[in-house]
């Protein structure tokens, strides 16, 4: 078979140990030649490619293996870009997720004005990485992660309607574990067939079945009526954090139990509720979370690798996260047609959305991409919430393209998540001053 080989983009990512673990452990149906790093930021970028240096070559010397800050070396004679940046890092994360605070709306990484603050930083940066695919290697496929997935997506389908991207989210292949653990399925989530719909981290389960097309709806909606998609309040393994998020599903299912929701819906059906429950500790949000945890964690443990000179017993981890990527990357590679949801162009999947719009549907994937699986029609429920977010998204990119104050302003007011024109002036306003070394000049 095939060896395939790839660059991370974002090689100073906490997810990339987790990446390279679960490349290592698909090695048999997925099989590599050579990993390489890419990152804009030296120091960060070397801390984890050190210590993944040592674990490769005791665990797969045959890979070969270099992380590098210059584009010609990192993109050339590559197969896939798994890309997940993070332009601005976790500094500007915290301040998307503080700066709507002080103006009474939450903030969070993707959703709301920190995700439209996120946006505006994200476009120029996965472009950049883009184009250096396309200028060196230019039969290879992105595979992003990078957010926000959404307005990441809108603009390279405006900006680069031709390019071999593909934007992924693991939200719903963390969600549709925890269902298949509902159910007790012995294979996960493997053992689903799902119909989906709506954008990134907006949308729905409208149907799931299991491989001998038995209904699994009903029993998973059972225990989401009274339970969220918690499985173990107990799980010492589950931050606080994403207890409660999965725990309120339950609120969100209830606004329309004919489907199950993404957990990402509670930002835009009960904002007052995420602000209070937020504001209760205005100074600490999730990034600090992820600064004291998973990025303590992933360096230290990246360290002690370095320090010991041997990766044996470390303490890096492989995730759902990284298994997704291994998925889309192997059923390219190998032609395999397989079931996938993916963020691409609706073009009439969606019968009565936005052909132009970026949907997250179920999609066939194979050597040559994908093939959109048809939903049909969407109820009007989902159809009015889709059509006032994906416009946010759309008047996202016109801002960043023109340049244009009076578009992202728009973009503000229009989300379901600010309450009015003046708060969202306001907050822009903030965003820009915050943001001056990262967005478009605004005029
Ligand atoms: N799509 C999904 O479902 C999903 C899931 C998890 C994480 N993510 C995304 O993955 C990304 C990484 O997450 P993280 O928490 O590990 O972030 P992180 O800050 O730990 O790592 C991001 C890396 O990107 C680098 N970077 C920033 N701008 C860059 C640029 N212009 N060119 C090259 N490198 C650049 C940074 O230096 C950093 O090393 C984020 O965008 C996050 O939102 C997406
Ligand atoms: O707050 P963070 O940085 O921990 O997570 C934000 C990301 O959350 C989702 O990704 C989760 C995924 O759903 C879960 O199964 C597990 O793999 O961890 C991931 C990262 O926490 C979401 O899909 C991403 O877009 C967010 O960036
Ligand atoms: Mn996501």
């Amino acid at each position: 078979m095939k060896k395939s080989s790839i660059v991370i983009a974002g090689g100073g990512s906490t997810f990339t140990p987790g990446i390279v673990l679960m490349l290592l452990k698909h090695s048999d149906r997925f099989p590599i030649r050579q990993i390489k790093f890419y990152d804009n930021d030296a120091e960060r970028q070397k801390k984890i490619a050190e210590a993944c240096k040592i674990l490769l070559a005791e665990r797969a010397p045959e890979i070969a293996f270099s992380y590098t800050t210059d584009p010609e070396e990192a993109f050339t004679d590559v197969d896939f870009v798994m890309a997940h940046i993070r332009v601005g890092k976790y500094a500007m994360r915290e301040k998307d997720e503080k700066i709507p605070m002080r103006h009474g709306v939450f903030g969070q990484e993707t959703c709301g004005p920190g995700g439209i603050a996120y946006g505006m930083r994200s476009i120029g940066g996965v472009l950049e990485i883009l184009d250096y695919m396309e200028k060196y290697s230019p039969k290879a496929w992105m595979l992003n992660y990078s957010n926000p997935a959404a307005i990441v997506a809108e603009a390279t389908r405006r900006l680069r309607p031709d390019s071999r991207i593909i934007n992924i989210c693991d939200m719903p292949v963390g969600i549709e574990e925890r269902m298949a653990e509902i159910l007790k399925l012995p294979n996960g989530r493997k053992d689903m067939e799902v119909r989906y719909y709506g954008l990134n981290h907006f949308g729905w389960w409208c149907d799931i079945r299991d491989k001998q097309g038995h209904d699994l709806m009903p029993q998973i909606k059972a225990h989401v009526k009274e339970h969220g998609y918690v499985v173990n309040p107990n799980d010492k393994n589950v931050e606080a954090s994403w207890q409660d998020t999965f725990a309120k599903a339950k609120d969100v299912y209830a606004v329309d139990p004919d489907t199950l929701p993404n957990t990402y819906l509670k930002y835009y059906l009960y904002p007052d509720y995420v602000f209070q429950h937020d504001n209760e500790h205005p100074d600490h949000t999730r990034a600090n979370e992820v600064m004291e945890h998973r990025e303590k964690h992933v360096f230290a443990a990246a360290k002690d690798i370095v320090d010991k000179g041997t990766a044996k017993d470390c303490a890096f981890e492989a995730d759902d996260h990284a298994s997704y990527i291994v998925d889309l990357a192997e059923a390219i590679t190998t032609n395999q047609k397989a079931r996938m949801l993916l963020i691409v162009e609706n073009n009439g999947a969606i019968a009565n959305f936005d052909p132009t719009a970026m949907v997250e549907i179920p999609c066939i994937v194979g050597a040559n991409g994908y093939e959109k699986i048809s939903i049909g029609k969407i109820p009007q429920f989902q159809k009015g919430l889709m059509e006032q977010q994906v416009s946010v998204e759309k008047l996202v990119v016109d801002a960043w393209i023109n340049g244009s104050y009076q578009k992202l302003w728009q973009a503000l007011t229009l989300s379901k998540t600010v309450p009015s024109a003046s708060v969202a002036k306001a907050i822009l306003d903030d965003l820009i001053e915050a943001n001056k070394a990262y967005w478009p000049e605004l005029h």
